[in-house]
């Protein structure tokens, strides 16, 4: 572990320097990486595992995605099987089903997690939340996590760029002695970029509030009051989307990337600073009070019973297609379609 100051805050961290790619070959030379469920994180992990020289093969069912796992060069009973089949001759089983398709799956999962194997999750939800999944693992098995803080499909396109996602690592349970360096072997297997330790329950309660808030939930938000406002007092569509979304994530979030919010504002005018930094003090004032709700519906249980529930019902996909619809109708995000068409191609 390698000790890293973040703001002045010492943590613990692992590196890649310290945990090289030839250390995780080493550690999982004789494992066989049983991934299940080839949807988002599904693909990401699988392909870099095995273009990182590490024997990987795919559990999915039959369908759409099997085809998908086809086309990218899985091998129907070589290194693509039906999941009761893949689990069987896992040695890791990576549980990359959707959260409720973990707990419908569960009861035929366990099964297969024979003494000495690892159970490994990208999140700290069926675990933290086992008094609404039913998902307690037996005590002969390793449990252990490595949740990458971003899309599978980032992942993957990040490290065809030869660069990474950060991720979290947690055991949860060791029973052979070898969690921690299974877990950090994975983390480093799937191509993450350095890793810090959690544990389940800060996992699960961390990433369910960074994505109803600033990643996804708080960001629409606020994108679309200020679209509104800026509509509702005569300006144009074009007008409305480039000074809310197009200007953000083209021009100022790459900066912000690059060398931080400070860095940000001291490349924009004084005028824009003076403004920035009377107005964002106003804006967290606002939404404290939010985000310290959405905290407790987390850690109460709350969210996960709803994300349950709502995508445990057959139609979840349907009715899911039409709010995405509801949001990708709206007249903010087809004015981004517009724009986006308008981009300079280089
Ligand atoms: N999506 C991401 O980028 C992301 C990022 C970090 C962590 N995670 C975590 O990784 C895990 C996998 O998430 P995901 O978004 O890739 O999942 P997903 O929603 O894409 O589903 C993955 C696969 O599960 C299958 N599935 C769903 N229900 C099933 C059932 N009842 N029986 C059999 N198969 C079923 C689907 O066909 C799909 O192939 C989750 O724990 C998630 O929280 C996801
Ligand atoms: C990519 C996210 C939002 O970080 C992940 O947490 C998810 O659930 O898909
Ligand atoms: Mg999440
Ligand atoms: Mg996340």
């Amino acid at each position: 572990m390698a000790t890293i100051y973040f703001g002045g805050v010492p943590e613990e961290v692992v590196t890649r320097e310290e945990f090289p790619m030839e250390k995780a070959r080493q550690v999982l030379k004789d494992e066989t990486i049983a991934v299940i469920g080839y949807g988002v994180q599904g693909p990401g992990q699988a392909l870099n595992l095995r273009d990182n020289g590490f024997r990987v093969i795919v559990g999915q069912r039959k369908g759409r995605t099997w085809d998908k796992a086809v086309a990218d060069g899985w091998v129907p009973g070589e290194t693509l099987f039906e999941i009761e089949e893949a689990a069987q001759k896992g040695t890791i089983i990576a549980f990359l089903l959707s959260d409720a398709g973990q707990i419908a799956l569960w009861p035929t999962l366990k099964k297969y997690l024979t003494p000495g194997k690892a159970l490994y999750f990208s999140h700290g939800f069926g675990i933290t939340f086992s008094d609404q999944t039913g998902i307690v693992p037996p005590a002969d098995v390793d449990v252990i996590l490595v949740a990458p803080k971003g899309s599978g499909t980032s992942l993957r396109r990040l490290f065809l760029a030869g660069q990474g996602i950060n991720s979290s690592f947690a055991v949860h349970q060791d029973a052979t002695g070898r969690a921690r360096e299974r877990a950090l072997a994975m983390g480093i297997g799937i191509g993450s970029g350095y890793l810090f330790p959690t544990d389940f329950k800060k996992e699960v309660y961390s990433d369910l509030t960074g994505e109803r808030g600033t990643l996804m939930g708080a960001i629409q938000g606020i994108f679309a009051a200020q679209y509104e406002t800026l509509r509702r007092n005569g300006h144009s569509p074009s007008e409305a989307f480039n000074e809310t979304v197009e200007e953000l994530t083209q021009s100022l979030m790459p900066l912000v990337a690059e060398n931080g919010m400070d860095w940000m504002y001291a490349n924009c005018s004084t005028t824009a600073q003076r403004g920035a930094l009377d107005w964002w003090k106003r804006f967290k004032e606002a939404t404290q009070p939010v985000f310290d709700e959405l905290y407790r519906s987390v850690a109460s249980g709350k969210e996960a019973a709803r994300a349950i529930s709502a995508n445990s019902q057959p139609d979840y996909r349907e009715k899911l297609e039409a709010e995405l619809k509801e949001l990708r109708e709206s007249e903010m995000w087809q004015a981004g379609a517009a724009v986006r068409k308008l981009r300079p191609k280089g």
